[in-house]
């Protein structure tokens, strides 16, 4: 069969910029691949900490998972190498940076009606890839959705997803109808963890901070665990009717993501498309 073409890549491919950002693991570089001319970003890990921390194999499942990612809402990793030190991975420059930091630049930390829906949209359709190639994400913030030039979002950092194992309901497929309750709902991470952090980003990009913000400890797993939000009144009825669908307690019951991109408060947000 065809060999995919395999790129080994090095250091001495790119010329290494500013850092974009620093992170607990390592940081990343604004890079230019020196053959294209390609600006790119360059994320470095130390081996020791990846070593250290038992998380090589993530390092290793977030490559292959990303590897059979294409979409236009998903920053693409375009490939990795390491030295003796270092493991050095190859992704898409995201102009414009985390949401983290564009939220944080606006005043009262909250982007309008019109914003909010575009990324929301952008996002639950990435989530919708994602979902139907059986990844789930299970780590969605600001800091990991990314925005490009054109205010495209980018949902990045797989370091933390998994692929469902829907080997286990195959093989349980045909006597589904013996399972117990718990037995079937018992996805401890199922692709409902992805739909949960959709309605608690929208509530932060509208009021200016997460549902649960500022509560610490066990107040704030009490706080998760009774899924009673406050929603200001600045939010419109129709913002707040969603985030109530999304923020449930019982993971079957959270608006399923075709749901969430048509409805009725997104639809208002586009324009007619022509
Ligand atoms: C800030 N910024 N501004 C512009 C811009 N453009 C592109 N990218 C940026 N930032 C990098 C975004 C990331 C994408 N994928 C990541 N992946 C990861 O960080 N993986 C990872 C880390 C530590 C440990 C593990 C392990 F081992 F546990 F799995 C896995 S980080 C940008």
């Amino acid at each position: 069969p065809q060999a995919r073409e395999e790129t080994c890549w090095s250091l001495d491919d790119f010329d290494v910029g500013r850092p974009l950002g620093k992170g607990k693991f390592g940081n990343v570089f604004i890079s230019r691949e020196k053959k294209t001319k390609r600006i790119i970003a360059l994320k470095v890990l130390f081996k020791t900490q990846l070593l250290q921390l038992g998380v090589s194999h993530q390092l290793k499942r977030e490559i292959e998972i990303q590897y059979h990612l294409r979409h236009p809402n998903i920053l693409t990793l375009y490939g990795y190498f390491h030295d003796d030190k270092r493991v050095f991975v190859i992704l898409d420059y995201a102009s414009r940076g985390e949401l983290f930091n564009v939220l944080q630049s606006q005043p009262g930390h909250k982007v309008s009606e019109v914003i909010a829906a575009r990324f929301v949209r952008q996002l639950a359709n990435a989530l919708k890839y994602c979902h139907s190639k059986g990844v789930i994400h299970r780590d969605i913030k600001p800091e990991n959705l990314l925005l490009d030039s054109k205010l495209n979002l980018k949902l990045a950092d797989f370091g933390w997803s998994v692929v469902a194992d829907h080997s286990k309901r195959h093989t349980l497929c045909g006597t589904m109808d013996y399972l117990a309750p718990e037995m079937v709902s018992n996805q401890p991470h199922d692709f409902n963890v992805d739909i949960w952090a959709i309605g608690i980003l929208l509530f932060e990009m509208l009021v200016g901070y997460a549902p649960f913000a500022n509560q610490t400890g066990d107040k704030l797993i009490a706080r998760i665990k009774e899924c009673k939000i406050y929603i200001p009144q600045s939010v419109s009825d129709g913002a707040s009717r969603l985030i109530n669908a999304i923020i449930k307690k019982e993971p079957q019951e959270r608006l399923p993501l075709a749901e969430i991109m048509t409805h009725p408060w997104i639809q208002d947000m586009f324009p007619r498309e022509e």
